[in-house]
C-alpha cells in the first residue's frame, strides 16, 4: 500500500495473528515472569541471600495481557488503514480463481497472498474429549495456577511452556513421543534438557501419548513408558495449516496437509495469481520466516522481480533457559551433505570471561565450515538467540570465517564466544603448520 498498490487485507479473527495473540508474544512474556520468579532462588553464589518467590500466577497472566495490549496497535486495523490498506474483518474464501469473498464483499484481484497461518494440532487420542485440553490458544487465559501440568509434546512450545510453568511453581511432566527438542542438534539439546531436569521438569522421552483418562483436575496420560497423572493438560504436538475455510479448490489452488503447493517464488503451482506466505506456505513455521516471505513477495508482486525464498539462512531459537539456537545446517546435516569437506569448530561458554563473571558457563557453540565459509551454527547457552545473529548474517551474505575473526569485539562480551569459534577454525592452520613456521623463520632472518 505504501508503494501505491491497491491492497485489501482480510482478517477473520484477531489482527496480529497467532504470534501476537497466542504465540511468540504471550509465551515470551510468560517466560519473562518465570525468569523473575526463578532469579532469586540461585542468589547465594553471587553473595546475595536466596529469595523464594511468591508467585501470583493470575498476575503473571495480567503481565502477559499488558504486553499483548502494548504491541497490538502496531498490528491494528487502524494502523493498516492509516498505511492505505482496506481492511475487512471477515473470513475469506475463494469463489473463483480470480475472486475472493469476505462477508458480503467480493474482491476481484490480480494477485492474492494467502497468509492464513496455522492452528494447534490436536490428534485423535482416545479419551481426549472427556477432559479439558489446553493448547496455545487457551493456556494464556488460564488464571488458576495448575498444580501439575502435563505437557504432551517436547518441541519448542512444550519445552518453553514446561520451564515457564515449573518456574512459576507448578509440577510439570513433559510426555514426548520421540526425542525432546528433536529438531535440534542432540548434543546441544542435551545442554538445555539437563538444565530443565535440574530445575525439576520431568521429561519422559519415547513415550507416545496413546490414551487419556480421568476427570477435571485428575487427568492421566497413558503411554508406552507408563501412566502420568496431573491436574491440567497442554497439547503441544505441532501445527495444522489453516486451509479449511478458504475453499481453495474453487480458487484452483493446490494444497495438502503441509500447506499450499508453491514454487520457489512462493507462487501457487496451479493458479499463478496466488502466492503463499508464512506458516501456510509449507516450510519452517516462524514469524521471521513469515516476515521474510512478505519481503520476497513485495519484490515479486510490486516489481515483477524473481524472488526465490531461501531456507539455508533461516535461524530459529527456543527461548528456554539456556536458549537453543540454530541457523543453517546442523552437524549431522552438514556431514551428510559435505562429507570430508566439513570442518566442525567448537567453543565452550566456560572459556568466555563474561560468562564466568555471571556464572553462565554451561553452553556450547558448534560452527560447521566448508571451504572457509560457515554453512551452519548451533548454540546452546545464555543468550544463544542473540549470539546466533552473527552467524545468520555471515550465512545470509556468504561471508567467510575471516569476517568473524577480523571483527574487533568489545571485551568482555558473550559475542566473543563466536569469535573464539572462528579462531578455533584458524588455530590449526596458523599454529600447527610447518609452512607457517618456516615462513616466519625466513622472515625473521631478513627483518632488521
Ligand atoms: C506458543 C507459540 C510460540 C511461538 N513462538 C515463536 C517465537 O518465539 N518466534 C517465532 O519466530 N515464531 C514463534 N511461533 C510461531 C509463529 O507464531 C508463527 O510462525 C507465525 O505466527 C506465523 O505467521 P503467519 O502470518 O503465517 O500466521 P498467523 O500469525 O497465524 O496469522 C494468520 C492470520 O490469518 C487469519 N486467518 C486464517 N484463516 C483466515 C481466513 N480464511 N480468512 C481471513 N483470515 C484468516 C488468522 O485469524 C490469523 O490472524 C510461535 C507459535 C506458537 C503457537
Ligand atoms: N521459539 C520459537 O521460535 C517457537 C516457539 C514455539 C513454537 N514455535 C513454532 O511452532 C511450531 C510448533 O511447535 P510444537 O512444539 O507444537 O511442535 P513440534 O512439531 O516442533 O514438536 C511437537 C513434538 O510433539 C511430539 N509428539 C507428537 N505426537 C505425540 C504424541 N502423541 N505423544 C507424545 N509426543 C508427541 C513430537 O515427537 C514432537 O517432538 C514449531 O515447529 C515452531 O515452528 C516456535
Amino acid at each position: 500500500a505504501q508503494m501505491g498498490a491497491d491492497v485489501v487485507l482480510i482478517e477473520g479473527h484477531k489482527m496480529g495473528g497467532d504470534c501476537l495473540n497466542y504465540g511468540c508474544i504471550p509465551s515470551k512474556a510468560l517466560i519473562a515472569s518465570a525468569k523473575h520468579a526463578h532469579a532469586g532462588i540461585n542468589n547465594q553464589p553471587y553473595g546475595v541471600a536466596d529469595v523464594w518467590p511468591a508467585v501470583d500466577y493470575a498476575a503473571a497472566k495480567d503481565h502477559v495481557q499488558r504486553v499483548v495490549d502494548t504491541i497490538a496497535p502496531v498490528d491494528s486495523q487502524e494502523r493498516f488503514e492509516g498505511l492505505g490498506c482496506t481492511v475487512i474483518r471477515e473470513n475469506a474464501r475463494f469463489i473463483s480463481d480470480t475472486e475472493v469473498q469476505a462477508g458480503d464483499t467480493i474482491i476481484t484481484a490480480r494477485r492474492f497472498v494467502v497468509a492464513t497461518g496455522s492452528s494447534p494440532l490436536v490428534p485423535p487420542i482416545d479419551g481426549l474429549d472427556g477432559v479439558t485440553v489446553h493448547t496455545n490458544e487457551t493456556i494464556f487465559d488460564l488464571r488458576e495456577r495448575p498444580d501439575h501440568l502435563l505437557v504432551i509434546g517436547g518441541g519448542p512450545i512444550g519445552m518453553e511452556m514446561a520451564q515457564a510453568h515449573r518456574r512459576l511453581g507448578c509440577k510439570v511432566t513433559v510426555i514426548e513421543g520421540a526425542k525432546a527438542m528433536g529438531k535440534d542438534d542432540p548434543e546441544l539439546a542435551a545442554v538445555v534438557l539437563d538444565n530443565l531436569r535440574a530445575e525439576g521438569v520431568e521429561i519422559i522421552e519415547d513415550a507416545k501419548a496413546e490414551r487419556v483418562s480421568g476427570d477435571e483436575g485428575q487427568i492421566t496420560v497413558h503411554t508406552s513408558q507408563g501412566d502420568f497423572t496431573g491436574s491440567h493438560l497442554l497439547m503441544a504436538v505441532g501445527r495444522k495449516v489453516n486451509v479449511d475455510r478458504l475453499d481453495l479448490e474453487k480458487g484452483r489452488v493446490k494444497y495438502d496437509r503441509g500447506g499450499l503447493k508453491v514454487d520457489a517464488n512462493l507462487r501457487s503451482v496451479t493458479n499463478k495469481r496466488v502466492y503463499a506466505a508464512g506458516d501456510v506456505a509449507g516450510g519452517l513455521q516462524f514469524t521471521h520466516v513469515a516476515g521474510y516471505h512478505g519481503g520476497q513477495l513485495v519484490r515479486s508482486l510490486m516489481f515483477g522481480l524473481p524472488a526465490k525464498a531461501r531456507t539455508d539462512h533461516i535461524p530459529w531459537v527456543t527461548y528456554t533457559d539456556p536458549e537453543l539456537a540454530q541457523v543453517g545446517l546442523t552437524e549431522a546435516q552438514a556431514r551428510k551433505k559435505h562429507g570430508a569437506a566439513l570442518t566442525v569448530v567448537r567453543s565452550e561458554f566456560e572459556h568466555n570471561d563474561r560468562a564466568n563473571t555471571e556464572l553462565k558457563t554451561k553452553g556450547l557453540i558448534k560452527v560447521m565450515v566448508v571451504k572457509g565459509k560457515p554453512v551452519g551454527a548451533s548454540i546452546a547457552g545464555h543468550m544463544a538467540g542473540e549470539l546466533i545473529a552473527m552467524w545468520s548474517m555471515a550465512i545470509a551474505n556468504g561471508l567467510k570465517m575471516t569476517a568473524i575473526s577480523n571483527t574487533v569485539l568489545p571485551y568482555p562480551t558473550y559475542n566473543e564466544i563466536n569469535k573464539r569459534a572462528a579462531g578455533a577454525y584458524f588455530t590449526p592452520k596458523l599454529f600447527e603448520s610447518d609452512t607457517v613456521k618456516m615462513v616466519v623463520g625466513l622472515v625473521q632472518r631478513w627483518l632488521p
